[in-house]
């Protein structure tokens, strides 16, 4: 059975994977076989039973403009009207020009999109591939803009447009196309899987071109990398064997927090969950649910729970000195929220994470990242993939850098983990609290925390996914029906792994 499993690569392991491959093959074969996908995608995904089809083809300099013109010329084949937009000079290419030559002389071409009377089908985009450089300006520049602007399906060859295909990120006045599909060439690319880049490359294929490909050190969490992840159990399980989840927060007029992490550990079916408040009469106020237990911080941890410290934690003296106790705890950890905006701020607490035996995890936000490394959250996000593997180095943990595209690393080593999962429904409040609290309640069942890590994010992600649906959109997310969502992604996994 074939590998399931999504490996993201970067433009450098692409360009050896190409050439590995190449010399074996004629050249511009590989420019051929993408055409012939690309084709193949535009027209049975918009083109095909249209009554005279018409497709703006838009070529760069490159060979992304190879791939495009020969696309065109395949779909002028299949009796599509082709309009040319070559925004610029040819560059070096010689399979550029080759393609460009093979095109009918009298085809339709201009350097911008022309206006019509009736819109384009399709745009297929071959501006600017993996040897881009930021678009800011110039005539690129406006025919993206046009492009973003035209209300038209966009077909990406590659990547989109402008995109850097590494990190997924954009500088601050940099612009790229928003296509609706993105046709990735033989291999999947980091940049498309988070922040910007994934949300400018619409839904994405893959094609090989034949082209084989190691594993790399950065993988795609999706359905087929986490079903092994999932406890396993049998019927006799009891909820001691199921685990206690610890969630310790709750500060005056923050307990919220709290109880919404303790129902995202509730949704993992942990055997017991414990909120404990900075004082009981915190514990007493707010929307409770019978089954979590209330404590305060003063109440002693059992050893073996899962500890989740943060949501709602305040920065008093007081929420120092319980930050400084629970890096201390043998068991499981997690620091969300104020306890990262602690860690940052006490070099105590730092260095007893750092000789920690059982690595903890760390869930910051882009902010709280920046907090952690002393740099601004926009440098945070122009790499994120050096972001996350600096914070695990530097504090001895797992750390996921929540996101669009949500990325884990681990100290031990250099590989990454993407998380596939996720929908703007969950851009409000208490989504991060709920998020610590399930992968507390994961991390409570037993599992490792870089297996927690991986598992709570993804299912988190997939929990808004089933709420944006249910909701036809991405306003209105109910907390607790974020977490029943929750519990249905996690049954649903494990159905899927042993039934
Ligand atoms: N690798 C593979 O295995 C395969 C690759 N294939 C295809 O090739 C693509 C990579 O092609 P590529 O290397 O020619 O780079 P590409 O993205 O076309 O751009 C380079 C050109 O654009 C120019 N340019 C760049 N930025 C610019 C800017 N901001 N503003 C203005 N100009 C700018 C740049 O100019 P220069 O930097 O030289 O001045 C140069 O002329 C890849 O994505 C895939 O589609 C497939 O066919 C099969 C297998
Ligand atoms: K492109």
């Amino acid at each position: 059975m074939p590998d399931p499993t999504v490996n993201l690569y970067t433009v450098q392991e692409i360009h050896a994977a190409e050439a590995a491959a190449g010399s074996a093959l004629h050249d511009g074969t590989l420019a051929r076989r993408a055409a012939h996908a690309v084709a193949e995608l535009g027209w049975a995904t918009w083109l095909r039973g249209l009554v005279n089809p018409c497709v703006a083809v838009l070529a760069g300099p490159g060979n992304n403009g190879a791939d495009a013109l020969l696309t065109a010329n395949l779909l002028t084949t299949r009796g599509v009207h082709v309009v040319l937009v070559e925004p610029l000079a040819p560059g070096k290419s010689a399979l550029r020009a080759r393609a460009r030559s093979e095109l009918p002389v009298d085809i339709e071409s201009h350097d911008r999109l022309p206006t019509r009377r009736r819109p384009f089908d399709l745009i297929i985009d071959g501006l600017l591939g993996i040897g881009a450089r930021p678009v800011k300006y110039g005539p690129l520049a406006a025919v993206i803009h046009q492009v973003n602007a035209a209300g038209v399906p966009v077909l990406s060859i590659d990547v989109p447009s402008g995109m850097n295909a590494d990190t997924g990120a954009l500088s601050e006045g940099d612009i790229c196309i928003q296509a609706s599909r993105t046709l990735t060439l033989i291999g999947h690319k980091r940049g498309l899987a988070t922040y910007q880049g994934a949300a400018a490359a619409g839904q994405i294929s893959v094609t090989s071109l034949g082209v084989p490909t190691d594993a790399t050190g950065c993988v795609l969490d999706g359905t087929a990398s986490l079903a092994t992840l999932c406890p396993r159990e049998d019927a006799t399980v009891h909820k001691g064997r199921r685990g206690d989840a610890w969630i310790l927060g709750g500060a005056a007029g923050m307990t919220g927090a709290a109880w919404i992490a303790s129902t995202g550990a509730l949704a993992t079916g942990a055997g017991r969950v414990f909120a404990a408040f900075e004082t009981a009469a915190s514990a007493a106020a707010g929307d409770r649910s019978p089954q979590i237990q209330t404590r305060t911080w003063a109440a002693p941890v059992p050893e073996r729970a899962a500890v989740v410290i943060g949501c709602g934690l305040g920065q008093s003296d007081d929420a120092v000195a319980a930050l400084e106790t629970a890096v201390l705890h043998p068991g499981p950890l997690l620091l969300d929220a104020d306890a990262l905006n602690l860690l940052a701020r006490s070099s105590t607490a730092a260095a007893a994470l750092a000789n920690r035996h059982a690595a903890a995890v760390l869930t910051p936000h882009p902010l709280e990242a920046a907090r952690l490394l002393g740099v601004s959250a926009a440098s945070i996000q122009q790499d994120r993939f050096s972001a996350v593997r600096a914070l695990a180095r530097r504090f001895n943990a797992v750390v996921v850098l929540k996101g669009n595209g949500s990325i884990i690393s681990v100290a031990t080593s250099d590989s990454t983990w993407v998380s596939a999962s996720g929908h703007p429904i969950l851009a409000t409040g208490g989504t991060g609290d709920c998020l610590a609290g399930l992968i507390g309640g994961l991390l409570a069942r037993g599992l490792p925390p870089l297996d927690a890590a991986r598992l709570g994010t993804w299912i988190h992600g997939r929990a808004a996914e089933l709420e944006a649906a249910r909701l036809g959109g991405s306003c209105g997310l109910d907390l607790a029906q974020l977490a029943h969502s929750c519990a249905r992604a996690i049954n649903e996994l494990q159905r899927n792994r042993f039934n």
